[in-house]
């Protein structure tokens, strides 16, 4: 089957930058994917998003659109006409117009507008507030109706630009399940740019790690946190400590008991931190060396107490 998207080293640079903010990027994306690009602030996310939607031109590379070539050398298909719908971080609906007409407004002369908007409207659950206008409407169904208006013409992409930044951390981790289920109902082939881990993990089914231009890893949600392939994507997906250079040791990894078991060794306390459903502990070993462990619950232990640690068996080998 075509690919929704293929990018062959893509590079982007701006006038004034003196190196690519893009830099060789390659990836795919299968049809009814959704593919996160998740990196710190200032990788290159953005820039990519906008060389995909042709805001503005790449450097090198090619770009093909369901099985379209977009992009190379002697092509720059306009943004217009490539068929991306692009979801911005602040819905940035048109505030003059009803829920309704914006969903609608990229619909041209679609033969069942009415119908496609209900439709629409219907996927996104927001179909009681069509007739209301964007500054009546909450942060979380703004967003819902941003990516109603970006599904409504069909289109081969959606782009999802850090879309949830502007919510509260409890609305947040509601729509983001919501707007899964969403893109797999209208089985739309999407990406995600986020800075969150936990909302790439959470969402995508496939995940680009991005740093300084370049994609330093792409895999599952399971193998890139799980199977790391450089110390900065270990670091960079969640607290972890690198034991003798090579050994990954994630919190959840890290068990702690008060009774000697054989394997186990022997460290402080040095700091707590309750989170409500777990603790976070980090110890030291007598040679120095600080590991965090989350336990779950309420905290057992003191600072300074000594306790015995046991590593999981699966511990990740950097190679
Ligand atoms: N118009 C511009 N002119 C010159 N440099 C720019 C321009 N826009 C962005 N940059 C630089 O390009 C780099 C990448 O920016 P970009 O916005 O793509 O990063 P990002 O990963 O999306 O960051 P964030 O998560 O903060 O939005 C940054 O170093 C930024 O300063």
């Amino acid at each position: 089957m075509t690919p929704a998207l293929v990018l062959k080293d893509v590079s982007a640079v701006y006038r004034n930058s003196p190196r690519p903010v893009v830099d060789n990027v390659n990836l795919q994306l299968k049809t009814g994917e959704l593919l996160a690009i998740l990196g710190p602030s200032g990788c290159g996310k953005t820039t990519l998003l906008r060389v995909i939607s042709g805001l503005m031109p790449a450097s090198g590379g090619t770009i093909e659109l369901g099985g379209t070539t977009v992009v190379s050398a002697n092509t720059n298909i306009p943004p217009e006409r490539r068929r991306i719908g692009l979801v911005p971080q602040d819905a940035a609906l048109f505030p003059h117009l009803t829920v309704a007409q914006n969903v609608a407004f990229g619909l041209g002369k679609h033969p069942n507008k009415a119908a496609r908007v209900a439709e629409m409207l219907e996927l996104v659950d927001v179909a009681g507030l069509a007739d209301r206008k964007p500054a009546q409407l909450s942060g979380g169904q703004a967003q819902r109706v941003a990516l109603a208006r970006a599904l409504a013409p069909n289109p081969a992409l959606v782009l999802l630009d850090e879309p949830f930044s502007a919510l509260d951390a409890a609305l947040r981790t509601r729509l983001r399940m919501d707007i899964v289920a969403i893109l797999a109902a209208a089985n739309a082939s999407a990406i995600l740019v986020t800075h969150d881990q936990d909302e790439a993990l959470s969402m995508a089914h496939r995940v680009a790690v991005m740093n300084g231009g370049v994609i330093a890893q792409c895999g599952t949600p399971s193998e890139v946190y799980n199977a790391p392939t450089s110390e900065w994507v270990a670091r960079f997906l969640g607290t972890c400590t690198v034991l003798d250079d090579t050994l990954v040791v994630r919190p959840e990894q890290v068990s702690l008991s008060s009774t000697e078991e054989s394997g186990n060794f022997a460290a402080t306390i040095r700091s707590i931190e309750f989170l409500g459903h777990s603790t976070m502990y980090v110890v030291e070993r007598g040679d120095g060396v600080r590991l965090s462990s989350r336990c779950l619950g309420a905290p057992r232990w003191q600072p300074g107490d000594t306790v015995s640690v046991h590593l999981a068996a699966d511990l990740h080998r950097l190679s």
